[in-house]
């Protein structure tokens, strides 16, 4: 009885500290809500962010936008996120490796998109900076060691991606 008492104790709260991480660290702040800024990410289309769970428990995450030295569009910051939700439900992860398609790491921010949304708002550029800030400081948390293989550029949003991870 106590043992199955303890048992739910801790799963309820392993659920309660998985929600508190996912909750935006700006909700609410500087105006910034997050569904909003979303929305507006979603209208910059262009590459992916691909996740392979591999048996062994290491995760592979690639950057896909080799055009553009896999600059980050808005979809692709939006698929970041998703990624980071998927890894922190990982029960059996143990290890990530994010790298870059092609021969380079990443460019940072799509320029195109970076322009377009601090021209229509022009605190909207910074919700997207707070958006990212969000998602690279899940990915910081991840209960996983990460390692950032930079070949080639890193640049902007793509050098700050690196130092969330444990080792580049
Ligand atoms: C909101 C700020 C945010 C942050 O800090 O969090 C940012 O990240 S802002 C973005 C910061 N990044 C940059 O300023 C890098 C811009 N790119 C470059 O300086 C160069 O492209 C470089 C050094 C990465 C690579 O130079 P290289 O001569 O090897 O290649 P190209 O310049 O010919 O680039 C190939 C192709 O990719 C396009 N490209 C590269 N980076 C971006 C980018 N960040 N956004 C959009 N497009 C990018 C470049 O325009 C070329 O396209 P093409 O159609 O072939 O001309």
């Amino acid at each position: 009885m106590a043992l199955a008492l303890w048992k739910n104790l801790l799963q309820t709260t392993k659920k309660r500290i998985l929600q508190q991480r996912r909750l935006s660290l700006y909700n609410g702040a500087h105006g910034y809500e997050e569904e909003l800024i979303k929305k507006k990410l979603q209208q910059f289309s262009g590459g992916s962010i691909n996740l392979s769970k591999e048996d062994n428990g290491i995760g592979i995450l690639t950057l896909n936008n080799p055009k553009l030295m896999n600059a980050f569009t808005g979809a692709m910051m939006l698929e970041l996120q998703e990624r980071v939700t998927e890894l922190e439900n990982w029960k059996d992860g143990k290890g990530l490796i994010i790298h870059g398609a092609g021969n380079t790491f990443c460019s940072g921010s799509d320029l195109n998109a970076v322009k377009e949304i601090s021209n229509s708002q022009a605190s909207d550029g910074m919700y997207m900076c707070m958006f990212m800030q969000n998602t690279l400081t899940r990915l910081m948390r991840l209960p996983l060691i990460s390692v950032a293989l930079v070949q080639g550029k890193a640049f902007g949003g793509g050098a700050e991606l690196t130092t969330a991870c444990d080792f580049r």
